[in-house]
């Protein structure tokens, strides 16, 4: 059987007055596009960031496809079949579009990265701004090339937080087409959101996460998403209220 692109068992990380994620359970398997969704603070991020080891998890274990990676000497060549992009889009001020992508290919261990930089700058209708510097573009152009950069490997595993944020429509259209046929190829992506319908459109399965745990799943094709969502959330908030109220103290 092959592995899950991405588990996660009972993965906990506090922070302070309880904050954090708390016995998160969560696998994204082969091919599968999984969309995670959530109010501000629900802990969507601190999953990510656990997930590709940028934080420390507390209890649990994360394995990306059958393997520990995080920790304190990750396999380079692992780490490569990962696309992520989490805390917005990184790269170079100084460097132009083209440049930017080129280094991180490299950084992945592309030895020629010529030919998918170019395919790259296609697939997210870069082309115009190639020989750009990044500094100068605007937020949305610089989060197509976070997220080119993020993708143009073809990752096995890919992890991303709010990639819709700053896109024109356009530009999430082209960023779902990529996914979907990412996925088509394999690969495992979960995707956060809080947009409901943007990420609808393409996930196989929509895990809701409220007060640092995952309370369930949405069925993606559903007409009442939004309202299915409110409702699994206020839900949650009860009975945490009700437990709280009978001594139980914050879950
Ligand atoms: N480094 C940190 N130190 C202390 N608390 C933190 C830290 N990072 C996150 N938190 C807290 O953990 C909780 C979950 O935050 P997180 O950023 O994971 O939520 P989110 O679902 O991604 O929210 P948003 O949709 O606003 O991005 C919040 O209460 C947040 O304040």
């Amino acid at each position: 059987m092959t592995e899950p692109a991405i588990r996660a068992e009972r993965v906990t990380r506090c922070f302070r007055a309880g904050a954090g994620i708390h016995d998160v359970d969560l696998t994204v398997g082969e091919g599968e596009i999984v969309a995670l969704v959530g109010l501000n603070g629900a802990g969507k991020t601190t999953l990510l960031r656990v997930l590709l080891g940028m934080l420390r998890a507390d209890a649990g274990r994360v394995l990306l496809r059958g393997r520990v990676l995080a920790g304190d000497s990750p396999p380079a060549a692992e780490w490569a079949r990962v696309g992520q992009f989490v805390d917005g889009a990184p790269g170079y001020p100084e460097l132009t579009v083209r440049q930017n992508l080129v280094s991180s290919a490299r950084l992945r261990g592309v030895g020629d990265p010529g030919a998918i930089v170019d395919s790259a700058m296609r697939t997210f209708a870069l082309e115009p701004y190639a020989d750009r510097r990044l500094r100068v573009l605007s937020l949305g152009n610089r989060q197509r090339v976070g997220l080119a950069a993020a993708l143009q490997h073809s990752p096995s595993v890919v992890v991303l937080d709010e990639p819709g944020n700053a896109l024109d429509p356009r530009g999430v259209i082209l960023l779902r087409e990529h996914l979907v046929g990412l996925a088509g190829a394999g690969a495992g992506v979960l995707v956060s959101s809080h947009h409901l319908d943007e990420v609808a459109r393409i996930a196989d399965r929509i895990v809701v996460m409220n007060g640092g745990r995952v309370i369930g799943e949405l069925p993606p094709g559903g007409s009442e998403l939004e309202r299915a969502f409110f409702e699994a959330v206020r839900l949650d908030d009860e009975s945490a209220q009700d437990a709280t109220s009978e001594g139980g103290g914050p879950r």
